[in-house]
């Protein structure tokens, strides 16, 4: 699971690659047009009005670029930006350390802001509404509440899991952001500027074959053009053309649609253990020995994207589609759930 080439979720190996690859730039930011118009506007907005910029949240699948959109959100506003996530802050203590050390404007970027435990959140609540601290002092009946005021900041949340934010935390954010998946044209320049980084030579149909097999995320993209770049400077001469990249891809086992094995492997099983579905999450888990968590958020989002399964109140099902890409005949029962999408 941790080795998967084509999971979104960051890996240890990224950390340099992120650092040299992320846009500092809102114009550097390729894709998400919508959102990055509406961030420009409102960015411009604040620094006319020489105010801190309303709190931020950003919410989508991993590798779509919360973390660096956070960075550029700071840059653009000439700001600093201090860096934690939800898991790191313990207890309300550590929070009310971060919050008394920011300065005028600045970006606290909170990242897996679901994972903020309760007390942490009730700290966070009158910080980011009236850019106060309440500490209580003493303990029992004598104890009293007294107000720190706070500089006012910028908070920007990152998550991937938009549903398990608390509705008070929710409404408290005053921009509310969602990434998609991009589409293959903006996936195509993400790679060929990072070509251009690594300084690979990396033709159009190189660049169109990892775009297409890149799962809509930009961190599979770039990771793939380094698999890719491998290969093509040990077998084929450096450059990577359009049969290099096939070649290449074919070498890694991702398919044209950016399948690995695992998924496939999930696809067979429903197919040929469950005659193609429903089968339930647990029973799906227990047949192919993945967790049921793991199945739901790593492996289903993109294959529920791509039309290749789908979800149905009795189960999973494989789709027709599925079958045409494992190259399996469709039979009469696959016709029949196919109802189901
Ligand atoms: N719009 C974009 N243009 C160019 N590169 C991008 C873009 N979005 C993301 N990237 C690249 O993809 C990589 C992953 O982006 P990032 O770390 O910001 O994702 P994330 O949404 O924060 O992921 P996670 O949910 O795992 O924290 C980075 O290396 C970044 O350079
Ligand atoms: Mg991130």
């Amino acid at each position: 699971m941790e080795e998967r080439l084509l999971s979104a979720a960051f890996r240890e190996e990224d950390g340099e690659l992120d650092n040299n690859l992320r846009p500092r730039r809102l114009t550097e930011f390729i894709g998400q047009e919508k959102l990055r118009e509406s961030l420009d506007i409102f960015i411009r907005a604040a620094l006319e009005r020489r105010e801190a910029l309303d709190h931020v949240l950003l919410f989508g699948p991993p590798g779509l670029g919360k973390t660096t959109l956070a960075g550029i959100i700071a840059n653009e506003l000439g700001v600093n930006i201090r860096i934690t996530s939800g898991p790191a802050i313990e207890r309300p203590g550590d929070l009310a350390a971060v919050l008394t050390n920011l300065s005028a404007g600045d970006v606290l970027f909170i990242d897996e802001v679901h994972r903020l435990s309760r007390p942490v959140e009730e700290v966070l609540y009158p910080a980011m509404e009236d850019f106060a601290l309440d500490i209580v002092i003493g303990k029992g009946p004598g104890a009293r509440s007294i107000r720190l005021d706070l500089p006012r900041f910028t908070l920007i949340g990152a998550t991937t899991r938009a549903g398990l934010l608390t509705s008070p935390l929710r409404d408290r954010f005053g921009v509310i952001s969602r990434l998609d998946y991009y589409r293959q044209e903006d996936l195509v320049l993400i790679v060929s500027r990072a070509a251009g980084i690594f300084k690979v030579s990396l033709e159009e149909d190189g660049a169109a074959e990892i775009a297409r097999r890149a799962r809509g995320t930009p961190r599979v993209a770039n990771r793939l053009l380094k698999r890719v770049r491998d290969y093509a400077q040990v077998r084929a001469g450096g450059v990577i053309t359009g049969n290099v990249a096939v070649e290449a891809l074919e070498f890694l086992e991702v398919d044209p649609l950016g399948l690995d094995q695992t998924d496939r492997r999930l696809l067979y099983t429903i197919i040929e253990k469950f005659n193609g579905g429903p089968v339930g999450l647990d029973t799906l888990a227990a047949a192919t020995g993945e967790e049921p968590g793991t199945l739901e958020d790593v492996f289903e989002p993109y294959l529920l994207q791509t039309g290749l399964l789908a979800r149905t109140p009795r189960g999973r099902v494989a789709t027709v589609r599925a079958y045409r890409h494992l190259g399996l005949p469709v039979n009469g029962q696959a016709e029949q759930q196919a109802l189901w999408k």
